[in-house]
């Protein structure tokens, strides 16, 4: 298999640059000591985009991201954007669009609380005693978010919001195969979330993934209604390995397994499309977070959830696995000497406070070792 890999680069607003820089040094490491190459196009994405070229979503970058194979994705919005028309924002215009153009239709969340950040967590310590490490599987190209119809209108002298949750079978069964395989190669328990007490929607869900889980004998499947996972998160962090769901709760239910890993800027992703014949996947990495406009141009963002989704990328699109334990250790490493960006900082004993870059510099550093 080649070792010559090339990737599109979308950077977007916000924090999105300034973390960005941090994995771009990581990666030109990983490519040195590993020895493999990554061709890198960087592309204009989001309110960066808009005022650059007047859209959020160039043609000329979704030419170079179907060229490339993978998308390594930074965020995107902010203030300055959120009063254009929906459509054009950069969240709606830009961000949905590409997740569907490429087919993303799994976004795996690794929620993975280190041990030495575990006073950093918000839950008490005693309820996450051996860390905590679970799996969040979100489906990405359906659900409330693409639905149809969409909008607003006016009727009897009032304004009607519509937002249409829509899920077919097809749609649900393959995350669930996704989500089942992946509790195969974890502990092989599954929690479905779902509101089934509600939703038709929901009720379609339940009965699928009960029906793909006949495939998987060996996965213990339970359900749980989605505010009561929101609750059981909190109560017992430590009972979950790998959650399946839809595109709303899943981006509901990962922030809050961000932060019971310490912060929003741990929690990396990848949004994977059909694997292809040589057992990878086209896929886009991002950190599960946003923007951060209320840190951003200040150089105190946490650039380990850009680096982590560089780390997947490298794993699940390139192959380039042993590099992508490397990173892993190395993150790993930096955190364990001590060194916080603000949003992990406790004042605790052994701590010290950094910068976006000097976290990004102690990655480098341990992965050169
Ligand atoms: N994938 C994407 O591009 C996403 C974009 N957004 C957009 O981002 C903008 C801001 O959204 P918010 O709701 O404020 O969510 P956010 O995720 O940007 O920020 C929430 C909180 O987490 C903190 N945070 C996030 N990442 C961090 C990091 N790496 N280091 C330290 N702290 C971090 C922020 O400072 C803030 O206090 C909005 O325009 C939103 O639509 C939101 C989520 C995902
Ligand atoms: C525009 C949003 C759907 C992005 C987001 O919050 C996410 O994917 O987690
Ligand atoms: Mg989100």
């Amino acid at each position: 298999m080649s070792r010559n890999h090339s990737i599109a680069i979308l950077a977007g607003d916000g924090i999105g640059p300034e973390v960005m820089k941090q994995a771009v040094k990581v990666l030109d490491v990983a490519c040195a000591r590993f020895g493999f190459t990554v061709e890198r196009e960087h592309c204009l994405v989001g309110g960066a985009a808009i005022d650059a070229v007047g859209c959020p979503l160039p043609q000329d970058t979704v030419q170079v991201c179907e060229k490339a194979d993978a998308i390594l994705f930074g965020s995107v919005g902010g203030p300055k954007w959120e009063n254009l028309p929906p459509d054009e924002q950069p969240e709606r215009g830009a961000l949905l669009p590409i997740r569907k153009h490429f087919g993303l239709f799994a976004n795996l969340r690794p929620g993975v609380c280190l041990p030495a950040l575990k006073h950093a967590s918000p839950v008490k310590n005693e309820l996450i005693p051996n860390g905590f490490d679970v799996l969040c599987v979100r489906e990405l190209t359906g659900g409330i978010y693409f639905g149809q119809p969409k909008g607003r209108h006016e009727e009897n002298g009032d304004i009607v919001a519509i937002d249409t949750m829509v899920y077919k079978k097809s749609e649900i069964e393959r995350i669930c195969r996704i989500a089942f395989t992946a509790a195969m190669a974890r502990d092989k328990r599954l929690v479905s979330v779902d509101k089934a007490n509600v939703l038709q929607n929901s009720i379609l869900w339940r009965e699928t993934c009960i029906e793909v889980s006949k495939d998987f004998p060996e996965v213990e499947l339970s359900h749980l209604y989605v505010d009561n996972a929101a609750m059981q998160l909190i109560k017992q962090p430590a009972s979950f390995d790998v959650l399946v769901t839809g595109n709303l709760f899943g981006d509901i239910l990962s922030d809050e397994m961000a932060m019971i890993s310490g912060s929003l800027g741990m929690l990396p992703s990848a949004s994977l499309g059909e694997q292809n014949d040589n057992g990878l996947y086209f896929g886009m990495y991002e950190p599960s977070g946003g923007s951060a406009p209320d840190i951003a141009g200040q150089g105190i963002a946490n650039p380990i959830a850009q680096i982590l989704s560089l780390s997947m990328l490298l794993r699940y699109s390139l192959g380039e696995n042993e590099a992508a334990d490397a990173i892993e250790a190395a993150v790993n490493a930096a955190i364990d000497s001590g060194l916080r960006t603000g949003d992990l900082y406790t004042g605790a004993d052994g701590e010290t406070k950094v910068s976006t870059d000097e976290m990004g510099d102690a990655i480098v550093t341990a992965l050169q070792v």
